[in-house]
């Protein structure tokens, strides 16, 4: 088999694998429902891709994803450079999402940390910031889930230990619920 082969049936693997998560996907998206039905807002963070993920999905959330309606409050906690470079360089690079949950995190709020590890020091700090917050956490995660699989009160755990499956079924659950969020308007 070619690379090209073998990466498209390993992804076509990992997405059969990643059905079994349709219940939790589900509770995920009744808790972003919820949350935005009673006025509160959607946080994202993560590294690296994602980081991109966190930013293109408060993108769908805040512009539109396919339905013509209000705009949806979301932010990334992932774009400020002069925010982000400031806590890293006074605080440490562990504290960068924390302290923003910390600035605009609100009861009733939802954060969705994205790690595929789910050993990222800085999203396990904004998600136990999040929790003694009254923030509700949701994780987008890898294989057992990490240590992020203990803070969550929802973890969509992708059953893939290769980084980049794992970020592929990230952006379709994303988008999945995306799609739940627009329904529920
Ligand atoms: O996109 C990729 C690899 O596909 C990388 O940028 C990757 O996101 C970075 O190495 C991250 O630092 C990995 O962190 P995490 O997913 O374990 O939290
Ligand atoms: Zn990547």
């Amino acid at each position: 088999m070619s690379i090209i082969e073998e990466r498209m049936h390993d992804h076509e693997v990992v997405l059969s694998a990643t059905k079994r998560l349709q219940p939790e996907i589900e509770r995920a998206g009744a808790i972003i429902s919820k949350a935005i039905a009673e006025g509160h807002k959607i946080l994202f963070c993560g590294n690296g891709g994602s980081a991109a993920d966190a930013q293109h999905l408060a993108a769908e959330f805040v512009g539109r994803f396919q339905k013509e309606r209000k705009a949806l409050p979301a932010t990334a906690l992932t774009v400020d450079t002069s925010i982000l470079t400031a806590i890293a360089n006074d605080y440490g690079y562990e504290t960068i999402f924390k302290r923003q949950v910390e600035a605009l995190g609100q009861a009733g709020d939802v954060l969705v940390g994205i790690s595929t590890s789910g050993n990222s020091a800085n999203v396990l700090s904004a998600m136990y910031a999040a929790r003694e917050y009254g923030l509700m956490v949701i994780g987008m995660t890898g294989m057992g889930g990490g240590k992020m699989a203990e803070i969550c009160n929802v973890c969509l755990a992708v059953p893939s230990e290769v980084t980049a499956r794992t970020q592929e079924m990230h952006i379709m659950i994303g988008h999945i619920l995306c799609e739940l969020a627009e329904a529920d308007i």
